[in-house]
């Protein structure tokens, strides 16, 4: 193995996987002048899959776990990883991910959904670790610093997007629980010393039903107990669906059924259930017998009674049809497909669902493929009136105008599986009314405890001390860097946040904070006192938890930038070393089925070129290598110049795509290299390439154009043909032939 310094560049899935494709060849192309290796690692949702089940593959089918390894890297401080977005996948992407493989001539056993056996439930569960968020809470071992680059922010206010108007008549507003949710019963406490807890759930026999045996805890961590209960989140979802037929407001419903994989697919389907109940409490039993489960969405009806005697299959569907006669019109995802947001649980995902209804002035498609106002349904109330507050604001103000609007960048704690990305293996669907308790292991004291009923949620989060200081550190160091106002987003109502506040205060002390401007606020207030100052132009840190890391994540980057895919996207690891996220959006399905139908890929490697200008910096410090310092400097010109030329991807087919966008940053970086005079081994090194690039600008174009306009065959989606995928996203051969020679 060579010592040269390493970037790992990781392949993922969809879009990103597509766009990484004609990237990587790149990459590699001009990190080798400076002597640095990129690897990649291959955690796309399919790797891990086959990762997971080697007996049942043949000796040459087989792949290694290649999260745990780059798990185990996050803890090394040479780290230094470049992390594309990935499907954290829904049950019906697993399975359908699943079933390609299987054609493929994997002989993967079937994701059994009811398991009943032993054998059946081990299959499961080793099949459950790859849903839902089951790579970033591996990697994410450091806190997250998302922010705007001041050229991509400058760039914004130069080409403001559009923004649809907000009308102070709007009936747009957000719905949330009032009572029973895991608001208003968390129970929370910093555990003093080292210790081992269980989830234990004592019935009114006073059986003990143990859910997690152990939960090791470390001095000063905090823990949480919280649960949302069934019936009010049951009688919350009939008040707000007669609310909206009565009203005539659309319905919608958001959740982030992949992050929190186990509570939000429970209450997406109580949701599901309720809109169509006559039809389930009609056909409850063939349901229940078919193994029909709408907590993996509609899409798993329809799939399920596909295959019934057509009399019985068009009953079931004239009856749920019968059901939206005296409902409120649903809120489409494909309104020409007749897609509806009860579809699939993550094909509305809140932290980039509510940020494009704002974006469109309050509005979200109906069935007939208009915009229209909307009653947006996000039944837990910790974090949803922050979205009250910012559709409050808009209603007032009007919309946000990017050409002036300030900024607001993120510090969100999130560092060894912080809360909710801690809280898989700890949410439980409450089996029978009972106290639910966390019991020390040793003594058997109950340090937080209870009351729940059956099919109530219940959870247990976790925060580590460490984590909290990070993340205090981050802020602070934020803060100093940037000369803007931080705010900690923390409600001293909610136990847990209470909790942290306590240990904000303790460890703010540890740095020198004099001349910075740091506040606590609850979120509703931290959310007016933000978009105050945006609206007036002036920037403003957040620094919140991990559930508001995310959103706001999506919020403010959709307002100001367009995208969430134009951010900086860092995560400094507590061991030392660097994960570069590319951008805070995820991996745009829609993107995929734009170039297998018409070979255009609209997905901007924005993302990527700031994080790995963002690498080769770091690279460049930890390593002494001037070489990676003026790789990275070039780079980030050739990206202002990018932008600055508007050379990124138009959404539309028969202009400059992903490809072009790709051949221009290599074009420019080449000659800011060739430029440059900090290393003129680089410049003599560079300048051939740039010279032929600009010479042969019409021919590439030309070829990359060429390919537009006509179905693309990649051989598969979840686990495409390498080499189709590469002919389809390299298809310039002078391009090919340029960065091929380059070194020869
Ligand atoms: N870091 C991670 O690993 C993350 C992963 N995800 C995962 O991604 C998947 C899809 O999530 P979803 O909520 O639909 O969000 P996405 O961010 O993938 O999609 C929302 C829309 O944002 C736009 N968009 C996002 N990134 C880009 C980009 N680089 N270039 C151009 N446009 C972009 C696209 O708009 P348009 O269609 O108008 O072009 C896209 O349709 C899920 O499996 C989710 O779990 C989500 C977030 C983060
Ligand atoms: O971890 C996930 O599933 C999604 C994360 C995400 O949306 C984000 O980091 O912005
Ligand atoms: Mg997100």
């Amino acid at each position: 193995m060579s010592s040269n310094p390493t970037i790992i560049y990781t392949l993922t899935d969809e879009a990103p996987l597509l766009a990484t494709h004609a990237f990587l060849p790149v990459v590699s192309t001009f990190t080798k002048a400076a002597g640095i290796d990129v690897v990649s690692s291959d955690i796309s949702v399919a790797a891990r899959i086959l990762a997971a089940f080697p007996e049942y593959l043949t000796p040459e089918q087989r792949v290694p776990d290649a999260l745990a390894e780059l798990g185990k890297k996050t803890l090394e401080p040479d780290a230094n990883i470049i992390k594309l977005p990935n499907i954290s996948a829904s049950v019906g992407q697993l399975t359908a991910a699943i079933k390609e493989l299987q054609e493929k001539g994997y002989a993967l056993p079937d994701y059994p959904a009811d398991a009943r056996t032993d054998e059946e439930k081990a299959i499961k569960a080793r099949y459950n670790k790859c849903i839902g968020s089951a790579v970033n809470p591996v990697l994410r071992e450091g806190n997250s610093d998302r922010r705007a680059p001041r050229a991509v922010k400058e760039y914004a206010r130069k080409n403001p997007h559009s923004m649809a108007p907000w009308s102070p008549a709007s009936r747009t507003h957000v719905s949330h629980m009032t009572h029973g949710d895991f608001y208003h019963g968390e129970k929370s406490v910093t555990v003093q010393g080292a210790r081992e807890v269980k989830m234990e759930l004592v019935t009114p026999s006073g059986r003990t039903v143990v859910l997690k045996p152990k939960v090791v805890l470390q001095d000063g961590e905090i823990i949480d107990s919280m649960f949302l209960s069934r019936k009010a989140l049951l009688a919350f979802y009939q008040e707000q669906i007669d609310d909206a037929k009565e009203t005539g407001v659309m319905f919608s419903l958001h959740v982030k059924a992949t992050m929190m994989k186990v509570s939000h697919p429970i209450v997406f389907g109580h949701c599901v259930r309720m809109f169509y109940k006559e039809a389930f409490d009609k056909h409850a039993a063939l349901l229940d017998s078919l193994g029909v489960n709408v907590n993996n969405g509609m899409a798993d009806l329809h799939q399920k009674i596909a295959n019934l005697p057509a009399s019985q299959r068009e009953e079931i569907e004239r009856d749920l049809h019968a059901c939206q006669e005296h409902r409120p019109a649903l809120a489409m995802v494909d309104s020409a497909k007749g897609i509806t947001n009860f579809h699939s649980p993550n094909d509305v995902i809140v932290d980039a669902s509510m940020p494009a209804m704002i974006r469109a002035g309050g509005k979200m498609y109906g069935a007939d493929g208009r915009l229209k106002e909307v009653k947006a349904v996000i039944p837990e109330s910790t974090f949803a009136r922050i979205y009250q507050e910012i559709i409050n604001f808009c209603k007032w103000h009007g919309a946000f105008d990017p050409k002036t609007m300030g900024t607001v960048p993120n510090v969100g704690l999130m560092a060894q599986q912080a809360e909710e990305y801690g809280s898989h293996d700890k949410t439980f669907e409450v089996p029978e009314a009972g106290v639910a308790n966390i019991t020390d292991v040793a003594t058997g004291e109950v340090l937080l405890s209870q009351n729940v009923e059956q099919g109530d949620i219940w959870r247990m989060c976790q925060v580590k001390d460490a984590a909290i200081r990070d993340w205090v550190k981050l802020a602070v160091t934020r803060a100093r860097n940037s000369g803007m106002p931080a705010v900690f987003w923390l409600d001293p109502y909610r136990p847990h946040e209470n909790e942290l506040i306590k240990k904000v205060r303790t460890y703010l002390k540890d740095h020198d904070t004099a001349g910075l401007d740091i506040q606590i606020m609850s979120q509703v207030r931290a959310m007016r006192y933000t978009l105050e100052r945006v609206k007036r132009g002036l920037d403003t840190i957040s620094v919140t938890g991990n559930i508001l890391r995310d959103y706001l994540t999506d919020l403010f980057p959709i307002m100001e930038l367009g995208t969430s895919a134009k951010m900086l996207s860092i995560v400094p690891l507590m061991a030392g070393g660097g994960m570069y996220e590319t951008g805070a959006g995820g991996s745009a399905p829609k993107h995929v089925q734009q170039l297998t139908e018409e070979n255009h890929l609209r997905w901007d490697s924005l993302g990527e070129f700031l994080a790995l200008a963002v690498s080769l910096e770091d690279l460049g410090i930890k390593t002494g290598s001037s070489k990676a310092k003026v790789l990275a400097q070039t780079l980030d010109a050739a990206t202002g110049k990018l932008l600055d030329n508007r050379k990124s991807p138009s959404p539309k087919t028969g202009e400059l795509d992903n490809r072009g966008s790709q051949f221009y940053l290599s074009l420019y970086w080449a000659q800011e290299l060739a430029a440059q005079t900090d290393d003129a081994e680089l410049a003599a090194y560079f300048a051939p390439l740039a010279k032929t690039l600009l010479d042969n600008e019409a021919t590439i174009l030309a070829e990359l154009l060429a390919v537009q306009g006509k179905p693309a065959d990649i051989g598969g989606y979840y686990k495409a043909d390498e080499a189709k995928v590469t002919a389809v996203m390299r298809p310039s051969a002078t391009f090919n032939a340029a960065l091929d020679s380059l070194g020869k």
